[in-house]
């Protein structure tokens, strides 16, 4: 199936009102829209002759004899019929606006969180994410594509009240007596209701949290047998909503009866001021019957209303919260003039500064040189900045000062798209899709053949446990590819690197999870991979530093030495003390 783009977008004018910033994509299906109001509006012209038809049945076959009663009812048969499939034509037009609306507004969303820069995933809750993607569209959806259904119901009023009055205006005013009293208790009812659901909508929002991290987390809780204590927190949370829920019930059982009761007491009066006119001849048995109906008939559109009220209320609070991702601009975007310079493969580091969006300071004047076709291996404490340096190469964030090139270009004055097909990144945490093997190492060139993808493999040392897996490139890995070893995972992730074949590539710890042994073949390939081609390489292990031409050490985000390993050890006594503190890994 092809995908469609939005047809429309909101508003970016954040000065104005959240309807009026929704109405661009409401009018791009305004088409299907329209025919759904205009039809139920026709249906409901249907439903009200229906009870006209049962007065002249009553008042002309059955009280005067002055006509057949089988007209009559054919009449209301065939009535009946035509308003079911009005209505049907109504419903299917209504909800596909419905869906439309809610494709439009998914796709607009997800597109604008695919553009925010890492800067935004840091600060935002993945589940906060998921449920503005969730249950605030849906609301949104509801609001603006039942709203106006609601408002066309509600004009049955008017007309049925237009009719009565034609047929007799004294009781059509006693018959309309308890509509704006039931308008009134709806909209009390509502506001009563609103505070509990907007509470359970908060405690389902945490309870899926709870949940999610139980699933995401399932490992560690065995491991540490926290079981017991994640179902506690799980059934507090369960607790919570239940408590919501029976609050919910409270309210509504307390407001339904007298919603439910107070046409009956219409009924009453109907029949009552009705009675009494019949038996002074001023009007007919059948004005009764048929006013009967319509005072049936009119309850629900006033009850709609209260619901309108509160979903407009849970529209507007969820369009405020979509809107908020909608207006944070990504700062990571093209410049004004974005260049493509030849590619050799030159990265250079100057003056740089940068601190983390929560203010921590991971880069402090930073000066790094790392000529086209060299090796550099990065050492450097814990939290010395060395991972930091990928990211701002493959600009992930902007600097905070001084600045990073790329082949001579300022990497923000580089097209991104070209700038990350330049600079390819291994993380020491690689994430695979739950795709096959094939699949996830050809993430970065998905038309890539089967050759070329097992050559990649090779090259990472993944090809051999592949081939013995029961499937081979074709094996689903499980999600997040938990179903490989930490190991292989990264083997999987430094072929899906080289496939795309960049000039410059970082394997920050790539190969921290595979043992010695695999590692040493890992690098005599990549050795291999490595020729002509740019890399830096953030070491812990003399093994992988033995790769590299030259060896930068990093302190508080700082190079303070830079040489061969040889010269380093030699005449730094920090080098030595740093790969004395890994001597764990330095195996
Ligand atoms: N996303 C982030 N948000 C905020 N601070 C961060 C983030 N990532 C890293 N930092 C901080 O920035 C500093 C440098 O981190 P970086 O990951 O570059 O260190 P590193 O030398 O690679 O450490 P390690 O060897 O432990 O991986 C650290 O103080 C770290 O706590």
């Amino acid at each position: 199936m092809s995908r469609r783009a939005p047809k429309a977008s909101i508003d970016p004018d954040a000065g104005k009102g959240w309807l009026r910033r929704a109405l661009p994509l409401v009018k791009a299906h305004r088409g299907l829209l329209i025919t759904s109001l205009a039809l139920s509006f026709v249906g409901l012209i249907v439903q009200v002759q229906i009870p006209n038809l049962v007065r002249l049945g009553i008042d002309e076959a059955i009280v005067e004899r002055s006509a057949q009663l089988s007209p009559y009812v054919w009449g209301i048969v065939g009535l009946a019929l035509l308003q079911g499939l009005i209505n049907y034509l109504a419903r299917l037009y209504l909800l596909r606006t419905a869906y439309e609306l809610e494709y439009d507004l998914r796709n607009i969303l997800y597109t604008h969180m695919m553009r925010m820069p890492f800067a935004f995933y840091d600060r935002v809750q993945s589940g906060e994410l998921m449920s503005r993607s969730g249950s605030d569209i849906r609301a949104v959806q509801m609001y603006l594509s039942f709203g106006p259904s609601i408002l066309v119901q509600c004009l049955i009023a008017v007309v049925a009240f237009g009719l009565m009055l034609s047929i007799n205006v004294p009781l059509a005013i006693v018959a309309m007596v308890t509509m704006p009293v039931i308008g009134v208790l709806g909209v009390s009812m509502r506001k009563a209701i609103f505070p509990v659901s907007w509470l359970i909508q908060a405690r389902l929002a945490r309870l899926a949290t709870v949940v999610d991290e139980n699933i995401q987390g399932v490992r560690i809780v065995k491991a540490f047998a926290a079981e017991g204590r994640q179902l506690r927190t799980l059934a507090e949370s369960a607790d919570r909503i239940r408590w919501a829920y029976r609050q919910d019930a409270r309210i509504r059982s307390r407001w339904n009866p007298v919603l439910d009761n107070l046409p009956r007491l219409g009924l009453a009066l109907v029949l009552l001021i009705g009675g009494i006119m019949v038996i002074e001849g001023n009007t007919t048995v059948g004005t009764i019957v048929a006013f009967n109906s319509y005072v049936l008939m009119l309850q629900p559109p006033f009850r709609l209303l209260g619901m309108m009220i509160m979903m407009g209320q849970r529209a507007s609070a969820s369009a405020r919260r979509i809107y908020e991702i909608l207006d944070t601009p990504s700062d990571v975007v093209d410049g004004p003039d974005p260049q493509v310079p030849p590619a050799r493969g030159d990265l250079e580091f100057v003056n740089v500064g940068f601190a983390y969006p929560n203010g921590t300071l991971a880069l402090d004047r930073l000066n790094l040189t790392v000529r086209a076709g060299e090796t550099v291996a990065v050492v450097g404490g814990t939290g010395s900045g060395k991972s930091t340096l990928g990211r701002l190469a493959a600009r992930f964030y902007d600097v905070t000062s001084g600045r990073v090139t790329v082949d001579g270009v300022d990497v923000r004055d580089f097209r991104l798209s070209a700038l990350r097909e330049r600079v390819g990144i291994v993380p020491d945490e690689p994430f695979l899709f739950s795709l096959s093997i094939h699949d996830n190492i050809a993430y970065g060139r998905p038309d890539a053949s089967r050759d070329e993808v097992q050559a990649a493999a090779v090259a990472a040392g993944a090809d051999d446990f592949v081939r013995e897996l029961p499937e081979g490139y074709d094996s689903v890995v499980g999600e997040r590819g938990y179903t490989l070893s930490g190991g292989q995972r990264q083997r999987i992730a430094i072929a899906r690197a080289l496939l795309v074949n960049p000039p410059i590539l970082v394997l920050d710890d790539a190969t921290s999870a595979v043992d010695v042994t695999v590692e040493q073949r890992i690098h005599e390939s990549l050795r291999e991979q490595m020729r002509g081609r740019t890399t830096l390489i953030v070491a812990h292990r003399l093994s992988t530093i033995s790769l590299a031409d030259r060896v930068v050490l990093m302190a508080g985000g700082r190079v303070i030495a830079d040489g061969t390993h040889a010269s380093l050890l030699a005449g730094e006594p920090r080098y030595a003390e740093v790969l004395a503190s890994q001597e764990v890994t330095t195996a």
